[in-house]
């Protein structure tokens, strides 16, 4: 897969996106409106005496009335019926549980952080269980009650939504990552289709319902923010254009159900960490239009324009950021979540270790693959896979497996292309992750001898030049000898 295979990919994606109303987003805070019935959008003002065609106005707010008009994200919603109007919530049995047998989801909050580096196997396919019941939250930081941190999650899931059942997460946004199979879903405020390579957003309160594409079995990652939204990075001394081009994301159109006579809809919503559902007489997909900047949005992965070294050097990852949500009290420029990718990509760079050098990194590395394999580390059983995923936490060292080093420290530094075919993600945070119950037992993907298979083997190459002059198995002694040797501070 060329830079160029994959646009053309993504063009044909695009193609198909035909059926499925979608229009252009333009900067990500760009107010939009849609109307599925011309005139459904009152002009000159957001709550007439009575909204136009007998519709209720509804306003939806993700940020507080009084943030600052740039960070100010809200929209005004035309439906049949307000949302407000259904039975009491009850909690779902066991939603919290840590069980992959129960039919629940596992949102279990507490968060183990240990400071060792973890791999997963491949996560399953749960064939039972449809969008909900196959969440399994297995990272994260924080707590969704205080609206700061994150969570991390994989699902699996074999059978689309019951029809007349929706739902909404209170806690935060979803960042959504298909790994496999196409997610067709319903939101209020219209249709997305999701493939593998594309990426999707479904912010804080919206309702959706899932259903599986040609009833292909589905599985990805999802990163929930609990505080803030994503935005596109900064391109400081870039310029203008490049990674994720605002014109590339885009926004499902007004589309609307009738049904609100002799009906009974399923609402779940999952607050505070738990599964809660409660009944209502009518769809919640009734929004006839909608206008303001809160709203779903996609993007294809293929349409990223990758930057990189064309001189000598690794470059830190952040270059290939497509969306970032910046945390406020760590510092400028410090994220409580980046969704980073590492799409196929030309290698230059002159005398230079070309994978990622070897590091400890304050900020917690979680990744996950779509496809193919990560150029660092090795492919197959027992190594990062798809639908795998690693976690290295704050200050946890890790880098290239031994055979990668081996080979990208001694090759012959032609232009190379690395990643075809693959795609590898990460969501990187400023927050200390720790690790769910599910993720480090239920799940049984933990992989026992990462650590050691990945950096055991790596060899000694010191060659301390005091004993050049010694053959090699002296020098070897000489310097293994456990003596402190004196040092001579230089500046390079
Ligand atoms: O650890 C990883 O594989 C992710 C990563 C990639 C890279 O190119 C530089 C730093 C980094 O953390
Ligand atoms: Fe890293």
């Amino acid at each position: 897969m060329t830079g160029l295979t994959r646009l053309k990919e993504a063009i044909e994606r695009h193609r198909e996106n035909k059926d499925i109303n979608i229009k252009y987003k333009t900067p990500l805070t760009m107010t939009e409106k849609s109307e599925a019935v011309p005139g459904a959008l009152p002009i000159g003002q957001n709550s007439p005496q009575k909204a136009p065609h007998g519709l209720y106005t509804e306003k939806l707010s993700g940020t507080a009335f009084t943030a600052p008009r740039n960070e100010n994200q809200q929209s005004w919603l035309y439906r049949i019926l307000p949302s407000s109007s259904h039975q009491n919530f009850q909690p779902v049995p066991d939603s919290s549980s840590q069980s992959l047998q129960s039919p629940s989801p596992s949102f279990g909050k507490h968060f183990n952080a240990i400071p060792n580096q973890l791999r997963w196997d491949p996560f399953d396919f749960d064939k039972e269980v449809s969008w909900i019941h196959s969440l399994h939250l297995i990272a994260g930081a924080g707590d969704p009650q205080m609206k700061q941190g994150v969570g991390m999650y994989i699902y699996a899931a074999g059978a689309s939504m019951p029809e007349k059942t929706a739902f909404y997460s209170g806690d935060g946004d979803f960042l959504i990552v298909p790994q496999h199979g196409t997610l067709d879903i319903r939101t209020e405020m219209g249709n997305i289709l999701v493939r593998p390579m594309e990426i999707c957003v479904i912010p804080r309160g919206i309702r959706y319902h899932v259903k599986l594409h040609n009833e292909e079995p589905v599985r990805g990652y999802i990163l929930e923010l609990y505080q803030g939204h994503f935005q596109l990075p900064e391109l400081g001394p870039i310029g203008s254009n490049a990674l994720a081009n605002s014109r590339d994301f885009q926004i499902p159109k007004a589309s609307f159900i009738e049904d609100f006579e002799n009906t009974e809809w399923t609402l779940y919503s999952k607050f505070g960490g738990n599964l809660f559902q409660a009944k209502q007489h009518h769809t919640p997909f009734d929004v006839v239009g909608w206008h303001g900047n809160y709203y779903p949005y996609k993007y294809d992965l293929g349409r990223f324009n990758t930057m990189g070294s064309i001189s000598f050097d690794h470059p830190d990852p952040s270059i290939f950021t497509v969306l970032t949500a910046p945390s406020h009290g760590h510092g400028h420029g410090t994220a409580v979540a980046d969704f980073v990718i590492f799409p196929p990509r030309w290698l230059v760079a002159e005398n230079t270790f070309r994978p990622p050098w070897y590091h400890r990194n304050t900020m917690s590395e979680f990744m996950g693959l779509i496809c193919g394999a990560y150029d660092a580390k090795g492919a197959g059983k027992g190594g990062f896979q798809p639908a795998g995923a690693s976690l290295h936490n704050t200050m946890s060292g890790h880098g290239p497996d031994m055979q990668t080093y081996e080979k990208a420290s001694t090759m012959e530094l032609a232009p190379a292309k690395v990643g075809e075919g693959s795609m590898a993600f990460m969501f990187e945070s400023v927050l200390m992750v720790g690790v769910t119950e599910w993720g480090l037992k239920t799940c049984a993907k933990v992989q026992e001898e990462y650590n050691d298979h990945s950096w055991g083997p790596l060899k000694v190459h010191w060659k301390n030049p005091g004993t050049r002059g010694l053959s090699n198995g002296e020098a070897q002694k000489g310097v293994g000898d456990g003596k402190d040797h004196s040092s001579v501070h230089d500046t390079k």
